[in-house]
C-alpha cells in the first residue's frame, strides 16, 4: 500500500550527487549504527563499514598506573644520570672552566677586619701589616667584615690583566692590588655600590712578568653566598669568559622571562591555575636572579634598599609548592603530601618578613627554602613517575636540572668541598632555565594527555551511543537510531535542501504471537531475524529499523521509481514469509513519501509522514485480516437435528 504526499515535483539529480549530500546513505543499508560525532548536541549515524568501524578497538586507559614499568625506566635513567654527573664533579681536582678560559686562582687567606683598619700602602709593608692581623679559617656565611689577602705572580708573558673578586654575593669590597714593581691600584665594587659590570667585581691591572703581587680585599657584607674567590686572568681571556658568562646569563634570564610571561598569559586566558602558578614561579625566578646580578641597579639605576635577591627566593616556594600540588594532583592521589606542600607554603610566608629583620640569615633561609621546595617537588615527581603517572616525566626531569647543580654546588657554597665548576651561580641559573623549559614541556605534555583523555571519552561515548542505537536481535537500528536519523535528515535538509523524495515505510510483522505460542519464542526470534535480514537487503539508499516488538520502519531516499521498488521489495518479503514454515507470518506495511525541492523540512513534517505511513499500514493490516477471514472455509451448517 503506497500513500503519496507530494510537496513539490520530484528531482532529477544524479544519485552520486545525492550520495554526497546524504553520506548517511553511502554505507550498506541495514548494518549497525555507530554514532560518529558527538560534538556537543549533534551526531550522525554511520555504519560498521564506515569511519566508525575504526573506533571499535579503542580502550580506556586511566593516566594513573598506566605505565608503571615505563615510569620505573625513566626513574632509573634519571638516577643513573644524576649519579654520573655528581660523581664526576666530585672527582674533579680543579674547578671545571665551564664558561671560558680557566683563570689563575691564587690561594686566599682570610683575616678578621676591625673598624678603621687600613690596607697597606705598598707591597713592602705587606708582611708587617699581615703580622698584625688575626687569621680566621674562612669568611662567615652570616656576613661581617674581613680582609682577604692573596699573593700571586703572573704566569704568562702578558702585561694586561684583570683581577676579579667573585664566586659570592657581597655588599662592598675595597680592593687593593700591590706589586713589588711599585704597583698600587685600588677599586671599589659590590652590590651596595651598584656595580657597573655584570657579573660584579673585576678591574683591569697592568702587571709586569717576573714580579710579585698581592691582592688585598676589605670586604663587608651582610652575608656571603659562597666562599669568595679571586680570579686573575689576562684581559683577552677574561673578555672571552665574560662575554660567554654574560650571554649565558642574559640568555637564561630571557628564557625564564619569556616562558614565564607566555605561560602566565596562557594560564590567565584559559583559567588554568597550574599555568598561572608556573608563570608566576618563572617570573619570581627572573626577579631573584636579576637582583642577584644587581640588574635593577646596574641597568635601571633603581636602588632596591633592604630588598635583595633572597626575598624572591624565599617567596618562590609559595607558588612552587602550589604548582607541584596542582600539577601532580596531589590532593587526590597523596593528600598527606599535599598537606606537607601547604606547610612549606606557610613556612615561606612566615620566613619572608623574618629575612628582612635578620638580613644576615636571609641567604641561609633562602637556601633552605629553595632546597626544601626542590627536594619536595623532585620527590613528588619521582613518586608519581614510579607510579606510572605520565605527566610526571618532564616534571621529574625538570627538577633533575636543578637538583644536579644543587648537589654539586651546595656543599661547595658551605666550604665543605672544593669548587667543581668555575661559576656555580651561573650554572644554577642555567639549571633554573632548563627546569623552566622542561616544566613548560611538562605542561604541554599535560595538555596532550588531557586531550587524549578527552578523545578517549568522546570515543567511549560514541561507542556507548552506537551500542544503545542497535537492536541486538536483528542488528538493525532501534527507535533511538530512527529518531536520530530523522533529526539528522531535518538538520541536513534545512542547511542544504536537496531535491528528491523521502519515503517512510511503517511495517508490522503479522503472526509473531502465533509463532511464539505455537512454535516457541526461539522460532519467534528467528522470524524477527528473518524480517531484519530481509529489510537490511532492501538497497543502498534504504535504512531499516526495528522500532520495538514486531514493529519495523524503513527510511529511503530516491525518486519515484525507487519508491515503487521499495513497495515491490516489501511485497516480495511478505510473500516469502507467507510461504515460509512460520505459521501465519507476513508483513503489513504502509509507505508515505514526500518529494522535496528546495523545501525546508521540520521534525513535525517527518512526524506527519510517519503517522500517515502508520495509518496506511493499519489499513493494509485490517484488509489482510479481512482477506484471511474470507479465505477461511465457512463453518458447516448444522444437520438440523
Ligand atoms: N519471540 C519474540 N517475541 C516477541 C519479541 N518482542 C515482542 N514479542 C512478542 O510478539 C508478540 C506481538 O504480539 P502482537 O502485536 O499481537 O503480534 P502479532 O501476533 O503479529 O499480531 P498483530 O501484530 O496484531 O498482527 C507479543 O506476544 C510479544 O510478547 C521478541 O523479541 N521475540
Amino acid at each position: 500500500m503506497v500513500v503519496e504526499r507530494r510537496c513539490h515535483k520530484p528531482s532529477s539529480l544524479s544519485l552520486n550527487r545525492d550520495r554526497q549530500r546524504h553520506p548517511v546513505f553511502s554505507y550498506p543499508a541495514g548494518s549497525k549504527f555507530v554514532a560518529q560525532e558527538l560534538q556537543g548536541r549533534c551526531y550522525h549515524p554511520l555504519t560498521q563499514t564506515g569511519r566508525g568501524a575504526a573506533l571499535r578497538h579503542h580502550t580506556h586507559a586511566p593516566e594513573f598506573a598506566s605505565s608503571r614499568s615505563l615510569g620505573r625506566g625513566w626513574a632509573g635513567l634519571l638516577l643513573f644520570l644524576v649519579s654520573m654527573l655528581v660523581g664526576s664533579a666530585c672527582r674533579a681536582e680543579q674547578p671545571f672552566p665551564l664558561f671560558g678560559p680557566a683563570a689563575q686562582e691564587p690561594s686566599l687567606t682570610t683575616y678578621k677586619a676591625a673598624p678603621g683598619e687600613q690596607a697597606p700602602q705598598s707591597y713592602a709593608e705587606l708582611n708587617a701589616w699581615l703580622a698584625q692581623r688575626t687569621q680566621v679559617p674562612q669568611v662567615s656565611m652570616l656576613g661581617g667584615s674581613f680582609w682577604l689577602v692573596s699573593p700571586f705572580s703572573p704566569t704568562q708573558r702578558d702585561s694586561d690583566w684583570v683581577v676579579a673578586f667573585d664566586n659570592t654575593y657581597y655588599g662592598h669590597a675595597h680592593i687593593v692590588v700591590l706589586g713589588d714593581d711599585g704597583l698600587h691600584q685600588t677599586f671599589d665594587t659590590g652590590s651596595d655600590l651598584g656595580t657597573s659590570d655584570v657579573p660584579r667585581g673585576a678591574a683591569a691591572v697592568t702587571l709586569a712578568p717576573g714580579h710579585h703581587y698581592a691582592v688585598i680585599i676589605h670586604v663587608t657584607s651582610t652575608f656571603f653566598t659562597a666562599m669568595p674567590r679571586i680570579d686573575v686572568q689576562t684581559r683577552t681571556q677574561f673578555r672571552k669568559r665574560r662575554i660567554n658568562e654574560s650571554a649565558l646569563m642574559l640568555g637564561s634570564l630571557g628564557v625564564l622571562f619569556g616562558l614565564g610571561v607566555f605561560i602566565l598569559f596562557v594560564g590567565l586566558w584559559i583559567r588554568d591555575r597550574s599555568y598561572t602558578l608556573y608563570g608566576c614561579q618563572a617570573l619570581i625566578l627572573v626577579l631573584g636572579w636579576g637582583f642577584f646580578f644587581d640588574l635593577p641597579q646596574t641597568w635601571l639605576g633603581i636602588s632596591t634598599g633592604p630588598i635583595n635577591f633572597t626575598q624572591w627566593f624565599i617567596l618562590l616556594p609559595v607558588v612552587h609548592a602550589r604548582f607541584t600540588i596542582r600539577f601532580l594532583d596531589l590532593w587526590r592521589h597523596a593528600p598527606q603530601m599535599a598537606r606537607v606542600g601547604h606547610g612549606i607554603v606557610a613556612a615561606s610566608i612566615i620566613a619572608l618578613p623574618f629575612s628582612l629583620f635578620f638580613p644576615s640569615l636571609a641567604f641561609l633561609i633562602a637556601t633552605f627554602a629553595v632546597s626544601i621546595i626542590v627536594f619536595y617537588s623532585a620527590c613528588m615527581g619521582w613518586w608519581a613517575l614510579v607510579r606510572g603517572v605520565r605527566r610526571a616525566r618532564f616534571f621529574t626531569l625538570a627538577y633533575m636540572a636543578v637538583v644536579i647543580p644543587g648537589m654539586i654546588i651546595l656543599p661547595v657554597n658551605f666550604g665543605l668541598v672544593p669548587s667543581a665548576v668555575d661559576n656555580a651561580d651561573l650554572l644554577t641559573l642555567m639549571g633554573n632555565s632548563c627546569e623552566a623549559m622542561l616544566l613548560a614541556f611538562a605542561l604541554a605534555d599535560h595538555v596532550k594527555l588531557v586531550e587524549d583523555g578527552r578523545e578517549r571519552f568522546r570515543r567511549g561515548m560514541q561507542e556507548a551511543i552506537a551500542k544503545a542505537s542497535i537492536d541486538a536481535l536483528t542488528g538493525l537500528g532501534n527507535r533511538l537510531a530512527f529518531n536520530v536519523m530523522i533529526e539528522e535528515i531535518t538538520r541536513r535538509e534545512n542547511s542544504d535542501p536537496a531535491q528528491g523524495t523521502w519515503q517512510i515505510a511503517m511495517i508490522d510483522l503479522d503472526g509473531l504471537k502465533l509463532v511464539n505460542d505455537s512454535q516457541g519464542h526461539e522460532r519467534g526470534d528467528e522470524l524477527l531475524q528473518k524480517v531484519g535480514e530481509g529489510l537490511a537487503r532492501l538497497g543502498d539508499l534504504i535504512r531499516a529499523f526495528r522500532l520495538g516488538g514486531d514493529e519495523f520502519a524503513v527510511i529511503a531516499y530516491g525518486d519515484e521509481l525507487s519508491q515503487q521498488r521499495l513497495a515491490r521489495s516489501l511485497a516480495e518479503l511478505d510473500k516469502s514469509l507467507c510461504e515460509s514454515d512460520f505459521l501465519g507470518a507476513g508483513v503489513s506495511y504502509g509507505i508515505c513519501s514526500a518529494p522535496v525541492d528546495q523545501r525546508r523540512f521540520s521534525n513535525a513534517d517527518f512526524a506527519e509522514l510517519v503517522r500517515e505511513a502508520d495509518r496506511s499500514m493499519y489499513a493494509h493490516k485490517s484488509r489482510r485480516r479481512m482477506e484471511r477471514v474470507a479465505e477461511q472455509p465457512l463453518p458447516e451448517v448444522g444437520s438440523g437435528d
